[in-house]
């Protein structure tokens, strides 16, 4: 198993998330070396969904049924697909028994629960039909996203395995492993990170190859130099807006780290970057869109225990009691403490510009 969790609270559930994932990621890893078309369908939205988002969502979730059967879970992937493809049914149930093969994982799998047991196809599909709770403000829930960043993911580029425990509407424990990550920049050799933060504890990382130590993560106030961290993809945030953002905080043409998924969140809770823009494509003329709370549990939660703020677009708080989405929220500024507050202003007249009152 991992090295001692550095956090004093919430340790078993910690420990439980950690392993999780960690086996999450071992069945995404060997997925995404090995991906054939026909592992990919497309949702109903037209986003894709692979087999190794089904199968890691469904390892994620029986490890939580096991530790913790009265949480309720809120994960992004449901059964639609998977009840109506039995190819991709077979799949997703060989790669959910392959990530419990004994001695897979190697040293950090000896002795963890599951280790070489074999789950029923009814058992899969039971767990993945778990993960349709609607959230909101009381009691504990999981959130996963099994795969963020899939289009990522299907680039052979960034993705995340996220999970999050919120109890009574506040992000209190997160888990990000980001395989493809560098271990001490985005840019280094990939060997993957591992992030976990605890509310009011701190943020740590470690490498995700092996057991090794965690370190904090901190953010400092003026990261030079500022750089802006977005996605990749233009339909799912503003670029042309959040370049102007860029331009009146000062960022350098040229500097902003594009990466798909909450690796964003990752590389900003260690100091890179200074500044995660997340501005709704509806300000350029896009669809209205809601972000979903799996996709920012993990990463908030990072930034702020790591010296760092979080809020939307308009500078309010994230709200995570709201049910699956955030729907008191518009947009995502994520940033170093001594950035935060200009960045805010600054997609204001930013967005006035664009011609938009907000
Ligand atoms: N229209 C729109 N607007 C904003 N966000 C959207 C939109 N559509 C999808 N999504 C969500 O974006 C998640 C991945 O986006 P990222 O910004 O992290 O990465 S990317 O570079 O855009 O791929 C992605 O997460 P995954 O589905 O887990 O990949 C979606 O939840
Ligand atoms: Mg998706
Ligand atoms: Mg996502
Ligand atoms: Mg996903």
């Amino acid at each position: 198993m991992s090295s001692a969790l550095p956090i004093k609270t919430y340790t078993k559930e910690a420990e439980v998330a950690v392993q999780a994932v960690l086996r999450a990621c071992h069945v995404t890893k060997s997925v995404q070396d090995t991906l054939k078309v026909d592992d990919k369908v497309s949702k109903p939205d037209k986003s894709p969904v692979t087999i190794g988002d089904l199968a890691a969502q469904a390892l994620i979730t029986l490890h939580l049924q096991n530790a913790f059967p009265e949480d309720k879970i809120v994960g992004e992937e449901d059964t639609t697909e998977l009840r109506k493809n039995d190819g991709l049914r077979n799949k997703v149930v060989g790669l959910v028994n392959e990530g419990f093969a004994k001695g897979k994982l190697g040293k950090e799998s000896e002795g963890i629960w599951g280790e070489g047991e074999s789950f029923s196809e009814d058992s899969v599909l039971t767990a993945l039909d778990l993960g349709s709770h609607t959230g909101g403000p009381t009691g504990r829930s999981w959130t996963i996203d099994p795969i963020d960043g899939t289009l990522g993911f299907l680039r052979k580029e960034q993705y995340a395995v996220c999970l999050a425990l919120i109890v009574d509407g506040i992000v209190q424990l997160g888990v990000l492993a980001c395989p493809n990550l560098g271990t001490t920049a985005v840019t280094d050799s990939q060997t993957g990170v591992l992030f976990l933060a605890k509310k009011n504890e701190g943020g740590w990382m470690r490498s995700l190859k092996d057991d090794a130590k965690w370190e904090k993560t901190t953010i400092p106030e003026h990261p030079t130099p500022l750089r802006f961290l977005e996605s990749v993809e233009s339909g799912h945030s503003a670029h042309s807006v959040q370049a102007r953002i860029g331009e009146l905080l000062g960022v350098q043409e040229g500097t902003s780290l594009r990466m798909d998924s909450q690796a964003k969140y990752g590389a900003l809770g260690r100091g890179e970057g200074g500044c995660y823009l997340r501005i709704p494509t509806k300000y350029i003329g896009g669809k209205d869109y809601q972000e979903k709370i799996w996709d920012h549990a993990s990463g908030s939660l990072l930034i702020s225990e790591s010296g760092g703020v979080v809020s939307d677009m308009h500078g309010a708080p994230l709200d995570f009691s709201r049910g699956r989405t955030l729907s008191a929220n518009e947009g995502i500024v994520a940033a170093a403490s001594g950035v935060h507050a200009k960045a805010v202003e600054s997609v204001k007249k930013a967005i006035e510009e664009f011609g938009k009152k907000v």
